[in-house]
């Protein structure tokens, strides 16, 4: 491929130097090498432009920037452009040949239920006959394979490369979470969704937007660049469900429980077996459990509908689906106790989760939560995670989730601030999270309790001052029951 083929004629700002044949594209200069094109990204740590030097002496001769760099070798091509991250989008686009265009691809935001919903909808989908690629916080799958992920949205180099190896597998259905981040990085730029999903939105990452009015902008973003071929589809029980939809020339479709929506459903019953629901006037059962998984299992049967499925097939399959990792799983014990391993990092998350858990539960069975906050993220949320366990468990064990870079005994004494007066004799501070999930099990808890680990779910690693420890809350609660 050549160089200026990269971008539309009307796309950059200038061009100077040559045409000239490129093999690879990258934004990190260790990985810059001849033959490729060196992208030059303001980012949130460095800005990409004062690698420029050492980029050019590794052999690399094409660049994108955003700013012209001072005394130019006479043989380096330089294309300047209003934003970097958004020519990376656009050129690994044109590079992988444009992949998200040949597939049904379907793209869900919102705080959580993201990863649930992208892996049972890749489940659904498979099993009603359809070769599927997955892209999630837990992994990427491809017709089967396995590919390990890194972030919720891959970058955008990585994103085009992935679609290509999806098509390239005959996959006709895509299924990806779209964080907040990837839509304000521009990692989701130029792709054509099939079908964009809002699933809810509380509070979370504003180490990264700041004010919840910016997060609720970013995810709105995804919805203003949707086609006028695609579904917009959005939970209308949620209080940001239909601004969402604001602006976007998608074809508008609602889904919920509380209120009108074209597609609407209703708990009949959610118990420790599983809910009992009504879709569109067809009653089933399923296997997941609590309020906020029927909200899952509604989306994903309407996205199923919209994207020409049977209805009745649909839902003969939507009772079969399980639980996706680290998702409300359940471990139970010999004296009965039971574990419940669960991803909840967020204050939304936890209520949910407790709340199903209480319900659930029969009343003499305590609730003992073991919950940690994330370093190097959003702190404002940890006295609240920390304050809903309290109100809601019977005895909690604040512990480490992963500090990264921070102290974790200060994230823990920010939590502590969240544990109101009167739950001061009903909580304990255990940093080391092996022990906190050991005390948990085997001293405070009783025979038939229920102990919540949450915050880490699929998550095999403890991040501790940027070294990754195995560490597993599922093999840990395994240990201890
Ligand atoms: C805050 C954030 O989103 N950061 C992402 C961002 O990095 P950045 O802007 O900080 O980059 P930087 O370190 O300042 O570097 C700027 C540029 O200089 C380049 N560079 C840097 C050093 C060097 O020696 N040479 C060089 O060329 C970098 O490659 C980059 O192009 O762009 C990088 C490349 O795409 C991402 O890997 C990185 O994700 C970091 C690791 C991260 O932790 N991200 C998390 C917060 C994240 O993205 N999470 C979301 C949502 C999670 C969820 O709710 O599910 C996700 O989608 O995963
Ligand atoms: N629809 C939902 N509404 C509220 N909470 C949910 C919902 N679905 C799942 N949860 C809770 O949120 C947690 C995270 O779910 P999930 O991993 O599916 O979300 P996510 O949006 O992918 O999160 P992330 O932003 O980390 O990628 C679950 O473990 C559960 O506690
Ligand atoms: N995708 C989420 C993951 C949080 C998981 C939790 N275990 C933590 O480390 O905070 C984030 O980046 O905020
Ligand atoms: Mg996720």
């Amino acid at each position: 491929m050549n160089f200026f083929s990269l971008f539309s004629n009307n796309y950059p700002i200038q061009t100077l130097g040559e045409n000239q044949e490129i093999s690879t594209l990258c934004f990190d200069s260790r990985q810059a090498k001849e033959g490729s094109v060196f992208f030059a990204i303001p980012g949130t740590q460095v800005d990409g432009h004062q690698f420029i030097p050492q980029v050019i002496e590794s052999g690399c001769k094409a660049f994108v920037v955003e700013r012209m760099p001072d005394n130019i070798p006479a043989n380096i091509s330089i294309i300047q452009v209003k934003d970097a991250n958004e020519a990376l989008a656009e050129a690994a686009k044109s590079f992988y040949g444009n992949p998200s265009q040949k597939v049904n691809l379907v793209g869900i935001t919102g705080t959580n239920g993201k990863t649930t919903t992208v892996t049972l909808l890749y489940d659904l989908f498979t099993q009603l006959g359809n070769r599927c690629g997955l892209i999630s916080t837990v992994q990427n799958k491809i017709n089967g394979q396995i590919i390990p992920s890194t972030h919720t949205t891959p970058d955008a180099l990585q994103l085009n490369k992935l679609l290509a190896e999806m098509v390239q597998a005959g996959c006709t259905h895509i299924f990806m979470e779209v964080s907040s981040h990837a839509v304000v990085q521009k990692r989701i730029h130029g792709l054509t969704f099939k079908v964009g999903i809002f699933s809810n939105i509380t509070r979370d990452h504003l180490d990264f937007h700041q004010t919840f009015d910016e997060y609720i902008k970013a995810k709105k973003g995804f919805f203003d660049a949707l086609g006028k071929d695609s579904f917009a589809l959005t939970n209308v029980d949620d209080k940001r469900g239909e601004v969402m939809l604001q602006n976007t020339k998608a074809q508008k479709k609602t889904f919920g429980i509380l209120n009108i929506a074209d597609f609407k459903g209703k708990v009949l019953a959610n118990e420790i077996t599983g809910l009992q629901l009504d879709f569109d006037k067809k009653t089933f059962h399923a296997q997941l459990i609590g309020n906020f998984n029927a909200y899952n299992l509604l989306c994903i049967y309407a996205t199923a509908i919209l994207l020409g499925e049977k209805q009745e097939e649909v839902i003969l399959q939507l009772s079969t689906l399980r639980t996706a990792p680290g998702r409300f799983e359940q471990f139970v014990g010999r004296d009965g106790k039971m574990a419940i391993v669960d991803y909840a990092h967020t204050p939304d998350a936890l209520e949910n989760v407790l709340k199903t858990i209480q319900a659930i539960r029969n009343k003499t069975q305590k609730i003992i939560t073991v919950v940690g906050c994330g370093g190097n993220r959003d702190s404002g949320k940890r006295p609240i995670m920390a304050e809903i366990s309290a109100q809601l468990s019977d005895y909690v064990v604040l512990t480490s989730d992963n500090p990264r870079l921070e102290n974790p005994e200060v994230i823990l004494s920010q939590m502590e601030a969240g544990i109101p007066k009167e739950k001061k004799l009903a909580y304990k501070i255990i940093s080391d999270r092996h022990l906190a999930i050991e005390k948990a099990i085997s001293e405070i808890a009783q025979a038939n309790d229920i102990v919540l680990v949450a915050g880490k779910g699929h998550e095999t690693y403890q991040d501790i001052q940027g070294v990754k420890h195995h560490f597993d809350d599922k093999e840990e609660v395994n240990k201890w029951l």
